[in-house]
């Protein structure tokens, strides 16, 4: 079966962790022992968020004082994939000796007319508290909005269209390859009057990069794996209860916020109308319970699994 898999920043780096490298290092080693198996069995794409990297990147090319301007959000996007890449490929070599394993620095076609651009959603780097949130949009011209408990920093997150280099990444897995890719959503790119490629300020939401991804690659299963076991009805309430089977119909009726949950949820659902594939949207480490069908919220066409991934 071929299998993307996201991983979310909480995988890469938890709320409250320091974003030093060896933090980092040791959480892709645990996510890459949980995707070892998985590998070994399938063809596997992985692809990873960089909210927490990208910010801290960010806050780095802004303080520099040799450069002129700071480092765009699309540099400093590829900045992320070739860092977390980098982590994801060592930790997975050393997992899986004698398999090939690629990590593609990619970009994501966006329009360059998409109403995103002017209602910053994405947010980057790190939590802070309200005012210290407003103190900082003030001084340096962010955006903020609050996440949670915290505020942080958000920017223009466009849809993406169409991963660019899906035909690699295609031939790479034919060749038995694992590939890590499409980090951060892709570099997001739009096509110029010359039909060249130019980047632009943005962070692709990495989950709706994954099902377009999944889409094109025609996998048979898109896996969205974060820190919370299911999607839960009633979250947040002395109700909450998890959602183990559903179909995108019944998944979409649920109100999620935009900046967390809602993106899986839509990701996984445009996943599995468009393909009729099965989209699991679970906790990092039942990723092998989520395919045997008895972890996580599983959503196919008509809400029903056996846990075969094969196609009903
Ligand atoms: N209905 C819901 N069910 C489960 N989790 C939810 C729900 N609504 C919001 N969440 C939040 O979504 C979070 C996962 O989204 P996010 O933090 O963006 O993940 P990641 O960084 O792993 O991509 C969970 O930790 C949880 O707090
Ligand atoms: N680009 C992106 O979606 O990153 P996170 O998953 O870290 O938010």
């Amino acid at each position: 079966m071929r299998i993307v898999v996201a991983l979310g920043g909480n995988a890469l780096l938890q709320r409250g962790q320091r974003p030093d490298a060896d933090v980092q290092e040791a959480n892709v080693r645990r996510a890459v022992a949980a995707l070892a198996p998985l590998a070994a069995e399938h063809e596997l794409v992985v692809t990873h968020g960089n909210g927490p990297q990208v910010g801290v990147l960010a806050l780095q090319s802004a303080s520099d004082p040799h450069l002129t301007t700071p480092y765009p959000f699309d540099v400093l996007g590829a900045q992320t994939q070739g860092m977390i890449g980098y982590w994801l490929l060592q930790a997975m070599q050393n997992a899986l000796p004698g398999r090939h394993i690629a990590a593609v620095i990619n970009q994501t076609l966006v329009a360059a007319t998409d109403p995103a651009f002017d209602d910053p959603t994405k947010f980057v780097g790190e939590v802070y508290e309200r005012a210290e949130a407003e103190r900082l949009a003030a001084e340096r011209g962010w955006a903020v909005r609050a996440d949670g408990d915290g505020w942080r920093r958000v920017v223009g997150s466009p849809r993406p269209l169409r991963v660019v280099e899906t035909p690699l990444i295609r031939l790479l897995l034919e060749s038995g390859a694992v590939v890590v890719c499409a980090g951060g959503g892709g570099v997001p790119v739009v096509r110029n009057e010359s039909g060249h490629l130019d980047g632009v300020e943005a962070v692709v939401d990495k989950d709706l990069t994954s099902a377009a991804l999944a889409e094109a690659l025609d996998a048979d299963a898109l896996l969205v794996l974060t820190d919370v076991g299911a999607v839960m009805r009633d979250f947040g309430t002395p109700d909450q209860a998890p959602i183990t089977r559903e179909t995108p119909i019944g998944l979409r009726a649920l109100d999620l916020p935009k900046g967390s949950m809602g993106p899986k949820v839509e990701a996984v659902c445009r996943f599995v109308e468009l393909t009729g594939g099965i989209g699991i949207i679970g906790a990092l480490d039942d990723v092998s319970s989520m395919i045997a069908g008895t972890a996580g919220t599983v959503v196919t066409p008509s809400g029903r699994y056996d846990g075969s991934l094969a196609r009903a």
